[in-house]
């Protein structure tokens, strides 16, 4: 049992498959990302890459065809020797500077690429609706928008420009060992399937190997970013042994992982150097019989041109081993990418969608059922009418809907059946930024951004004034708090940080909604964090809130809505009375039940 419980806590799962096999069709896709560039970067790239590897190709057939091929003429001096050799240093510095452009121009590109991508999925996934949201954790979101994107960039900085100029290279050496002498070419070429075919497998060993390290590490950090969060409960529980076990753990196998992987590494390069030896000898040997043998051709200036393009040609070699990796890998990560991308906002406006004007606030539910995962129904059949510049108060026990009433409001889902209308127009004809910015939110968690408390309150809206900012919380009573502060309103708060009690980032979001300004106006157990006093001391402020707006409290102390005008009573999805406190509470039904069971509760 011991054992079971072990092996089910601290289980994170690791969502990501590393490699897909080869997609044409999302290559292609995924190189349409290339097409802003296609007319200026891109060509320009590709064209120095082209004259770089020209330039290398070009040397060794000036030094040993012609600079050795004069010697052994006995045509060159001494003086010409000394000419040749600074043509060839000549070469080489064209070629490394072509080089250096090269490789600046592809960064650019592949950053460039990056830059878009990360821009596009950002800006599309902001857009999506909280269904979306609600089947994944912010976490898993986050990997594909910065580890699915960094393993493109390698693809797009290295992979492809590195991959032409490999091909490139590797024709042009064959084509000119071929020209040069077809027979040695055979045999030295010979060895060139067996050699590719152990460098694939080393190199699949290696990427293995990789992976592991990277599905090690992505552990660890999961494991480290749940205990630096959690780690109050950690503490309050004393678990820190156990955690710290797990640690150790998953910290070894990281650090075994990456010893394997190095190890596996470090076979490589030697194994380059040997193929490149092998072409050395084999050279010597068959070249020494060549030159030798009478009819042959083969003169000494093409056998020591034939030197150089051996040492040329292993490195292009392995390295397409490894952008074949990258391909794989890029696929895997685009895959996940465009399954974003393609992911459409189940609530969008219509082409048709009217603009908002003159807002009274009036909401009608007609007939609405409404399913989060089309299985269980959390709202059946709910016909309410919400009159505008009212307070209406929703509440029931845990799980009979009122956070689904209210999500309907601003269309963060639509409902399965029926319509819900705002002055008598189906929310579906509205344009979903003008009905937002009309329904404010005031939740129980209220989530602070990294700023100072005068930006987090202008978060409401993003035109006000300081004066107005200031103004705002004067009129909800957070100004006493805030002023006491040291640096007032100019003071760094963050989601988490400490700075802020949980009343006082209430307070806060009250602000925040009185700036909005909205007609309609959402407070979701938002007094649920303050304690009686100063809930009391805030009803004027609460009260300057709410004032000529439709409000929807919702809220488990009954105390805080027995002003409202309306309220109404949820139970598993269902509307079961309504009316105002005396009304429902002479009807001695559910409310009635509710408020004694609450008021005993207190008494006791
Ligand atoms: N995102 C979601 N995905 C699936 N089911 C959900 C989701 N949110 C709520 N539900 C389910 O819908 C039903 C109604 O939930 P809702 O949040 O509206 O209740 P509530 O009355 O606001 O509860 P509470 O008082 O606890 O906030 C519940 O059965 C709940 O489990």
């Amino acid at each position: 049992m011991e054992e079971v419980r072990k092996k089910t806590r601290f289980h994170y799962p690791v969502e990501q498959i590393i490699e897909k096999p080869f997609n044409w069709k999302q290559m292609v896709r995924l190189f349409n990302f290339l097409k802003p560039y296609a007319k200026t970067l891109l060509p320009k790239t590709i064209l120095m890459m082209l004259f770089a590897t020209a330039v290398r190709l070009a040397i060794p057939i000036f030094i040993g065809v012609f600079a050795v091929g004069q010697l052994e003429q006995g045509v060159a001096t001494t003086q010409d020797m000394l000419i040749y050799a600074t043509i060839v240093l000549g070469l080489y510095a064209v070629s490394y500077i072509a080089n250096y452009f090269r490789i600046r121009w592809m960064n650019q590109l592949g950053q460039f690429v990056i830059f878009d991508i990360r821009k596009k999925l950002f800006d599309h996934i902001q857009h999506l609706s909280h269904r979306f949201f609600d089947k994944r954790s912010a976490g898993s979101i986050l990997v594909r928008v910065i580890n699915d994107v960094n393993s493109l960039q390698d693809l797009f900085t290295n992979g492809v420009i590195n991959l032409l100029m490999d091909i490139v290279m590797l024709l042009g050496i064959v084509a000119i060992l071929f020209y040069l002498s077809p027979e040695l070419a055979v045999v030295i070429l010979i060895i060139l399937p067996i050699m590719f075919f152990i460098s694939t497998k080393l190199r699949r060993k290696i990427r293995r190997a990789w992976q592991t390290v990277r599905l090690r590490q992505s552990r660890l950090n999961s494991h480290l970013n749940e205990s630096i969060q959690g780690i109050r409960v950690t503490q309050a529980y004393a678990q820190e042994h156990e955690n710290m076990d797990f640690f150790d753990d998953v910290n070894t196998q990281n650090y075994e992982s990456w010893r394997e992987a190095t190890k596996q590494n470090a076979m490589f390069r030697p194994f380059v150097e040997m193929a490149s030896a092998i072409g050395g000898a084999i050279l010597i040997w068959y070249g020494a019989f060549l030159i030798q043998s009478d009819g042959s051709g083969l003169t000494l200036g093409v056998f020591v041109s034939f030197a150089f393009y051996i040492g040329m040609f292993w490195e292009p070699i392995s390295r397409l081993g490894q952008v074949y990796n990258q391909l794989l890998v890029g696929m895997a990560s685009s895959e996940r990418i465009f399954e974003f991308l393609d992911e459409e906002p189940n609530v969008k406006s219509k082409k048709d969608a009217k603009p908002l004007t003159d807002v009274k606030g009036k909401m009608v539910f007609k007939d609405v059922e409404f399913s989060y995962d089309d299985k269980r129904m959390a709202l059946k059949g709910i016909n309410l009418t919400f009159e505008a510049g009212t307070t209406i108060a929703l509440v029931g026990h845990t799980g009979s809907g009122k956070s689904t009433i209210v999500n309907l409001m601003s269309r963060f889902y639509d409902p399965t059946k029926g319509e819900v209308l705002l002055d008598d127009v189906n929310l579906k004809d509205i344009k979903v930024d003008d009905l937002r910015s009309h329904v404010s939110y005031v939740l129980q968690d209220t989530f602070i951004f990294a700023g100072t408390i005068m930006e987090n309150i202008r978060f409401g809206n993003p035109h006000a004034s300081d004066e107005d900012v200031i103004h705002a919380a004067k009129a909800i009573g957070a100004d006493t708090f805030i002023s006491k502060l040291e640096k007032g309103y100019a003071t760094e708060v963050e989601e988490q940080g400490s700075v802020l009690s949980v009343g006082e980032r209430q307070l806060l979001s009250f602000a925040r909604a009185l700036l909005a300004d909205p007609k309609i106006l959402i407070l979701d157990e938002a007094t649920a964090s303050i304690d009686t006093e100063t809930e009391l001391k805030i009803q004027e402020g609460l009260k300057t809130l709410l004032a000529g707006r439709t409000a929807i409290m919702i809220a488990h102390r009954l105390s805080t809505i027995r002003d409202s005008d309306n309220i109404i009573v949820l139970e598993q999805g269902n509307v079961m009375e309504q009316g105002t406190h005396i009304e429902l509470m002479t009807e001695k039904g559910l409310y009635y039940h509710l408020v004694k069971s609450q008021y005993a509760a207190i008494k006791e």
